[in-house]
């Protein structure tokens, strides 16, 4: 039986708010066994870039990233979010590592192809490479991996934070038991955005296709829950969505291959 690992990825809203975070990192660093944090910080990014007169262009959940945009998310993911991040998890006696795909060359991409959109230097993952994480983490290191790629050829590459926690789901998937959990600042995927409470239990890729379909799902929405498929399809353990308070697996909304 595989040993179990659990991936959290804690997205932009909680990462913004220093209550909610250290909420957060508390409970992450209760969870017992191997673990892996994943960030985001979409928010912060579109701060600071919006102060240096930079405005931010979304296309379905993606981040249009020219040259002065990939500076920011450089400094934002890799720097600003990824440290205090670690040093947090330091302060709470969990030994991390701040990771962004260039790193040990963790994850390699590959810029996105010009299709109907141009994203600039947003990658494509190709790999992650779970034999070195699994080296980190039987050495008692936790992970903290920023939504950052990179080419092999020098450049790096903004990657959707909830595809680095997917494909690093499914890298370790080959040796451990992962379950994978998205935490934001709701309590799961809502059958009405404006309520709260109206959190939908379970979801098949029937249900998602039907969701997109009738704007039930939008926004930053669409790559958590392509992602979220695409990890369970792929030899993750559990998906989960869910509030950041009530990451212990039994809230939220499950996803069900
Ligand atoms: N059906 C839905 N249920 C919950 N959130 C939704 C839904 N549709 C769209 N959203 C939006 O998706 C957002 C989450 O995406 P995003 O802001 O990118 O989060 P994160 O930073 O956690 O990746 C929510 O804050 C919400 O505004
Ligand atoms: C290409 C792309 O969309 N990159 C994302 C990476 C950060 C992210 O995903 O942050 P959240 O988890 O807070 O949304 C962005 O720059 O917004």
């Amino acid at each position: 039986m595989p040993l179990p690992l659990t991936i959290i990825k804690v997205g932009g809203a909680v990462v913004e708010d220093e209550a909610r975070l250290n909420e957060l990192l508390d409970g992450f660093c209760a969870i017992s066994g191997r673990k892996v944090l994943v960030h985001g910080g979409g928010r912060r990014a579109t701060a600071i870039a919006s102060r240096l007169g930079i405005e931010s262009t979304m296309v379905g959940g993606r981040r249009v990233t020219d040259r002065y945009m990939l500076e920011v998310v450089t400094m934002v993911y890799g720097g600003l979010v990824n440290k205090n991040i670690v040093a947090q998890l330091q302060a709470r006696g969990t030994d991390a590592l701040g990771l962004t795909g260039a790193d040990i060359d963790v994850i390699r991409s590959h810029k996105r192809p010009v299709k109907d959109v141009d994203y600039g230097f947003v990658g494509d993952v190709e790999r992650a490479d779970g034999d070195k994480l699994t080296t980190l983490i039987e050495a008692g290191i936790t992970p903290v991996m920023a939504p950052l790629t990179h080419d092999g050829h020098g450049m790096l590459l903004n990657t959707n934070a909830d595809t680095i926690a997917a494909e690093t789901a499914k890298a370790l998937a080959k040796r451990y038991d992962v379950t994978l959990v998205y935490c934001f600042e709701k309590k799961g995927v809502l059958a009405n955005p404006d309520d709260e409470d109206s959190v939908i239990p379970l979801i098949t890729r029937a249900d998602f296709a039907r969701l997109v379909a009738d704007g039930t799902v939008a926004g930053g929405m669409l790559p958590k829950l392509e992602n979220a498929f695409n990890a369970i399809s792929a030899g993750v353990s559990r998906v989960n969505i869910t509030l950041a308070t009530a990451i212990d697996g039994r809230h939220g909304t499950v996803i069900v291959p």
